[in-house]
Protein backbone atom coordinates (compact mmCIF):
# COMPACT_ATOMS: atom_id res chain seq x y z
CA UNK A 1 0.00 0.00 0.00
CA UNK A 2 1.32 3.45 -0.82
CA UNK A 3 0.28 6.39 -2.97
CA UNK A 4 -3.03 6.25 -4.36
CA UNK A 5 -5.33 5.57 -0.78
CA UNK A 6 -8.38 7.05 -0.96
CA UNK A 7 -10.97 6.60 2.37
CA UNK A 8 -9.73 6.91 6.13
CA UNK A 9 -8.39 4.77 8.30
CA UNK A 10 -9.10 5.17 12.47
CA UNK A 11 -7.02 4.54 15.23
CA UNK A 12 -8.36 4.37 18.21
CA UNK A 13 -7.16 2.87 21.56
CA UNK A 14 -5.80 3.89 25.28
CA UNK A 15 -2.66 6.04 26.05
CA UNK A 16 0.56 5.15 25.25
CA UNK A 17 -0.75 2.32 22.92
CA UNK A 18 1.49 4.06 19.83
CA UNK A 19 -1.65 5.83 18.34
CA UNK A 20 -0.02 9.04 17.15
CA UNK A 21 3.18 7.44 16.08
CA UNK A 22 1.45 5.09 14.25
CA UNK A 23 -0.98 7.51 12.51
CA UNK A 24 1.14 10.52 11.49
CA UNK A 25 3.77 7.76 9.64
CA UNK A 26 0.63 5.64 8.37
CA UNK A 27 -0.85 8.89 7.20
CA UNK A 28 2.73 9.85 5.33
CA UNK A 29 3.35 6.54 3.93
CA UNK A 30 -0.06 6.34 2.62
CA UNK A 31 -0.02 10.40 1.34
CA UNK A 32 -2.81 10.77 3.39
CA UNK A 33 -4.09 13.95 5.81
CA UNK A 34 -3.25 13.21 9.56
CA UNK A 35 -6.21 14.35 12.51
CA UNK A 36 -4.97 14.24 15.72
CA UNK A 37 -8.45 14.21 17.63
CA UNK A 38 -6.93 14.35 20.99
CA UNK A 39 -5.18 17.27 20.42
CA UNK A 40 -8.38 19.32 20.35
CA UNK A 41 -9.67 18.04 23.49
CA UNK A 42 -6.49 18.95 24.97
CA UNK A 43 -6.83 22.30 23.22
CA UNK A 44 -10.26 22.88 24.49
CA UNK A 45 -8.76 22.02 27.90
CA UNK A 46 -6.78 25.23 27.89
CA UNK A 47 -9.37 27.34 27.69
CA UNK A 48 -10.97 25.90 30.03
CA UNK A 49 -7.78 26.52 32.59
CA UNK A 50 -7.26 29.84 31.69
CA UNK A 51 -10.60 30.45 31.52
CA UNK A 52 -10.49 30.03 35.33
CA UNK A 53 -13.66 27.26 34.78
CA UNK A 54 -13.53 24.06 37.33
CA UNK A 55 -12.46 21.37 34.70
CA UNK A 56 -15.34 19.69 36.30
CA UNK A 57 -17.98 21.45 35.70
CA UNK A 58 -19.76 20.79 33.21
CA UNK A 59 -21.95 23.37 32.46
CA UNK A 60 -19.44 26.14 32.85
CA UNK A 61 -16.75 23.70 30.75
CA UNK A 62 -19.28 23.77 27.63
CA UNK A 63 -20.12 27.28 28.11
CA UNK A 64 -15.99 28.57 28.17
CA UNK A 65 -15.32 25.91 24.74
CA UNK A 66 -18.01 26.91 22.83
CA UNK A 67 -16.81 30.69 23.10
CA UNK A 68 -12.94 29.53 22.04
CA UNK A 69 -11.72 29.30 18.65
CA UNK A 70 -9.93 25.70 18.36
CA UNK A 71 -8.14 25.06 15.14
CA UNK A 72 -5.95 22.18 14.11
CA UNK A 73 -4.00 20.92 10.90
CA UNK A 74 -4.17 17.82 9.57
CA UNK A 75 -0.78 17.55 7.74
CA UNK A 76 1.25 14.66 9.39
CA UNK A 77 4.60 16.70 11.29
CA UNK A 78 3.55 20.19 11.71
CA UNK A 79 2.06 20.13 14.53
CA UNK A 80 -0.64 23.01 14.80
CA UNK A 81 -2.73 23.80 17.85
CA UNK A 82 -4.35 27.21 18.40
CA UNK A 83 -6.98 28.53 20.65
CA UNK A 84 -7.89 31.94 19.36
CA UNK A 85 -5.31 32.44 17.49
CA UNK A 86 -2.25 31.95 20.08
CA UNK A 87 -0.36 28.78 19.38
CA UNK A 88 -0.66 26.03 22.14
CA UNK A 89 0.79 23.01 20.61
CA UNK A 90 4.06 22.73 23.23
CA UNK A 91 0.99 23.50 26.01
CA UNK A 92 -1.21 20.90 24.98
CA UNK A 93 1.43 18.20 25.89
CA UNK A 94 1.85 19.40 29.52
CA UNK A 95 0.98 17.54 33.18
CA UNK A 96 -1.68 20.37 33.41
CA UNK A 97 -3.84 20.08 30.57
CA UNK A 98 -3.32 15.95 31.11
CA UNK A 99 -4.19 15.93 34.11
CA UNK A 100 -7.76 17.93 33.26
CA UNK A 101 -8.43 17.47 29.69
CA UNK A 102 -10.85 13.46 30.93
CA UNK A 103 -13.39 15.71 32.60
CA UNK A 104 -13.42 18.12 29.78
CA UNK A 105 -13.90 15.39 27.26
CA UNK A 106 -16.69 13.66 29.03
CA UNK A 107 -18.80 17.19 28.52
CA UNK A 108 -21.03 15.90 25.79
CA UNK A 109 -21.62 19.76 24.59
CA UNK A 110 -17.91 19.85 23.76
CA UNK A 111 -17.86 16.37 22.38
CA UNK A 112 -20.65 17.83 20.00
CA UNK A 113 -18.94 20.85 18.99
CA UNK A 114 -14.84 19.14 18.12
CA UNK A 115 -16.91 16.08 16.60
CA UNK A 116 -19.03 18.64 13.83
CA UNK A 117 -15.32 20.08 13.65
CA UNK A 118 -13.93 16.82 13.25
CA UNK A 119 -16.21 15.62 10.17
CA UNK A 120 -15.63 18.72 8.52
CA UNK A 121 -12.04 18.70 8.91
CA UNK A 122 -12.22 14.42 7.71
CA UNK A 123 -14.74 15.65 4.56
CA UNK A 124 -12.29 18.49 3.53
CA UNK A 125 -9.81 15.52 2.41
CA UNK A 126 -9.88 12.53 0.18
CA UNK A 127 -7.91 10.45 2.22
CA UNK A 128 -6.75 10.71 5.97
CA UNK A 129 -5.89 9.23 8.77
CA UNK A 130 -7.83 9.70 12.26
CA UNK A 131 -6.68 9.33 15.56
CA UNK A 132 -8.82 9.45 19.39
CA UNK A 133 -10.79 7.02 21.85
CA UNK A 134 -14.48 7.26 19.55
CA UNK A 135 -13.36 7.68 15.86
CA UNK A 136 -14.28 4.16 14.43
CA UNK A 137 -17.52 4.08 16.93
CA UNK A 138 -18.98 7.37 16.74
CA UNK A 139 -17.31 10.17 14.50
CA UNK A 140 -16.45 7.98 11.39
CA UNK A 141 -18.83 5.04 11.68
CA UNK A 142 -18.78 4.30 7.74
CA UNK A 143 -14.84 4.76 8.14
CA UNK A 144 -13.09 2.47 5.07
CA UNK A 145 -10.49 0.93 7.58
CA UNK A 146 -10.66 0.79 11.26
CA UNK A 147 -8.28 0.01 14.18
CA UNK A 148 -8.43 -0.41 18.26
CA UNK A 149 -5.02 -0.45 18.94
CA UNK A 150 -4.36 -2.20 22.75
CA UNK A 151 -1.29 -3.25 24.62
CA UNK A 152 -0.21 -3.89 28.22
CA UNK A 153 -0.78 -1.30 31.09
CA UNK A 154 2.85 -1.38 31.87
CA UNK A 155 4.51 -1.76 28.98
CA UNK A 156 2.07 1.47 28.13
CA UNK A 157 3.07 3.12 31.03
CA UNK A 158 7.02 2.26 29.96
CA UNK A 159 6.64 3.76 26.49
CA UNK A 160 5.48 7.16 28.41
CA UNK A 161 8.13 7.44 30.36
CA UNK A 162 10.50 7.12 27.43
CA UNK A 163 9.33 9.62 25.86
CA UNK A 164 8.93 12.06 28.76
CA UNK A 165 12.76 10.99 29.63
CA UNK A 166 11.33 9.93 33.16
CA UNK A 167 13.92 6.99 34.77
CA UNK A 168 12.93 7.04 38.39
CA UNK A 169 10.59 4.16 39.67
CA UNK A 170 8.55 5.87 41.81
CA UNK A 171 7.73 8.72 38.75
CA UNK A 172 7.19 5.76 36.29
CA UNK A 173 4.58 4.34 38.83
CA UNK A 174 2.59 7.49 38.75
CA UNK A 175 2.58 7.61 35.35
CA UNK A 176 1.01 4.30 35.33
CA UNK A 177 -1.67 5.49 37.86
CA UNK A 178 -2.20 8.63 35.68
CA UNK A 179 -2.63 6.51 32.81
CA UNK A 180 -5.09 4.17 34.46
CA UNK A 181 -7.25 6.53 35.93
CA UNK A 182 -7.78 8.61 32.36
CA UNK A 183 -8.74 5.26 30.86
CA UNK A 184 -11.13 4.44 33.04
CA UNK A 185 -12.59 8.06 33.41
CA UNK A 186 -12.46 7.83 29.23
CA UNK A 187 -13.79 4.21 29.25
CA UNK A 188 -16.63 4.58 31.49
CA UNK A 189 -17.94 7.97 30.37
CA UNK A 190 -21.80 8.06 29.27
CA UNK A 191 -20.79 10.18 25.96
CA UNK A 192 -18.99 7.96 23.13
CA UNK A 193 -16.62 6.07 25.74
CA UNK A 194 -13.29 4.15 24.63
CA UNK A 195 -14.08 0.99 23.23
CA UNK A 196 -13.21 -0.86 20.40
CA UNK A 197 -16.17 -0.26 16.94
CA UNK A 198 -17.86 -3.81 16.67
CA UNK A 199 -16.07 -4.10 12.92
CA UNK A 200 -12.77 -2.90 14.10
CA UNK A 201 -9.50 -5.23 13.60
CA UNK A 202 -7.54 -4.82 17.26
CA UNK A 203 -3.97 -4.81 16.56
CA UNK A 204 -1.91 -5.70 20.18
CA UNK A 205 1.62 -3.82 20.26
CA UNK A 206 2.83 -5.07 23.43
CA UNK A 207 5.37 -7.47 21.37
CA UNK A 208 5.35 -5.66 18.20
CA UNK A 209 7.91 -2.98 17.72
CA UNK A 210 6.67 0.68 16.24
CA UNK A 211 7.86 -0.68 12.10
CA UNK A 212 5.85 -3.71 12.86
CA UNK A 213 2.33 -1.71 13.80
CA UNK A 214 2.89 0.76 11.01
CA UNK A 215 3.25 -2.22 8.42
CA UNK A 216 0.63 -3.76 9.87
CA UNK A 217 -1.76 -0.95 9.91
CA UNK A 218 -1.05 -0.18 6.62
CA UNK A 219 -1.85 -3.71 5.80
CA UNK A 220 -5.05 -3.24 6.79
CA UNK A 221 -5.53 -0.02 5.55
CA UNK A 222 -4.62 -1.91 2.16
CA UNK A 223 -6.92 -4.94 2.45
CA UNK A 224 -10.26 -2.55 3.43
CA UNK A 225 -9.54 -0.92 -0.02
CA UNK A 226 -9.55 -3.92 -1.43
CA UNK A 227 -12.50 -5.56 -0.26
CA UNK A 228 -14.61 -2.22 -0.86
CA UNK A 229 -13.71 -2.36 -4.47
CA UNK A 230 -15.11 -5.87 -4.54
CA UNK A 231 -17.94 -5.26 -2.63
N1 LIG B 1 5.13 -0.47 19.08
C1 LIG B 1 5.87 0.35 19.83
N2 LIG B 1 6.92 -0.14 20.52
C2 LIG B 1 7.66 0.68 21.32
N3 LIG B 1 7.44 2.00 21.48
C3 LIG B 1 6.41 2.53 20.83
C4 LIG B 1 5.56 1.74 19.96
N4 LIG B 1 4.60 2.56 19.45
C5 LIG B 1 4.83 3.79 19.97
N5 LIG B 1 5.93 3.78 20.77
C6 LIG B 1 6.46 4.91 21.56
O1 LIG B 1 5.62 5.03 22.71
C7 LIG B 1 5.43 6.40 23.04
C8 LIG B 1 3.92 6.72 23.10
O2 LIG B 1 3.40 6.63 21.80
P1 LIG B 1 2.25 7.58 21.26
O3 LIG B 1 2.21 7.42 19.79
O4 LIG B 1 2.38 8.96 21.81
O5 LIG B 1 0.95 6.86 21.94
P2 LIG B 1 -0.55 7.37 22.10
O6 LIG B 1 -0.80 8.38 21.02
O7 LIG B 1 -1.38 6.13 21.93
O8 LIG B 1 -0.66 7.92 23.48
C9 LIG B 1 6.21 7.20 22.00
O9 LIG B 1 7.47 7.53 22.53
C10 LIG B 1 6.34 6.24 20.83
O10 LIG B 1 7.49 6.49 20.03
N1 LIG C 1 -11.53 11.23 20.11
C1 LIG C 1 -11.08 11.53 21.33
C2 LIG C 1 -9.72 11.83 21.56
C3 LIG C 1 -9.31 12.15 22.83
N2 LIG C 1 -10.23 12.19 23.84
C4 LIG C 1 -9.87 12.61 25.18
C5 LIG C 1 -9.58 11.46 26.11
C6 LIG C 1 -8.07 11.51 26.33
O1 LIG C 1 -7.75 11.18 27.68
C7 LIG C 1 -7.72 12.95 26.02
C8 LIG C 1 -6.36 13.16 25.41
O2 LIG C 1 -6.23 12.36 24.24
P1 LIG C 1 -4.80 12.06 23.59
O3 LIG C 1 -5.04 11.16 22.43
O4 LIG C 1 -4.08 13.32 23.36
O5 LIG C 1 -4.11 11.31 24.78
P2 LIG C 1 -2.81 10.42 24.79
O6 LIG C 1 -1.85 10.99 23.80
O7 LIG C 1 -3.26 9.05 24.38
O8 LIG C 1 -2.36 10.49 26.18
O9 LIG C 1 -8.73 13.43 25.14
C9 LIG C 1 -11.55 11.87 23.61
O10 LIG C 1 -12.36 11.88 24.53
N3 LIG C 1 -11.96 11.56 22.36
Amino acid sequence: MSAGFRGQVTLDGPSGTGKSSVARAVAARLGAAYLDTGAMYRAATVAVLDGGVDPDDAEAVARVVAAARIEVGTTAGEEVVLVDGVDVAERIRGAEVTRAVSPVSAVPAVRRQLVDQQRALVEAADAVVVEGRDIGTVVLPDATCKIYLTAAPEVRAERRAGQLGVTDPAEIAALAEDLRRRDEYDSSRADSPLRPASDAVIVDSTDLDREAVIDRVCELAGRAVRAGEWA
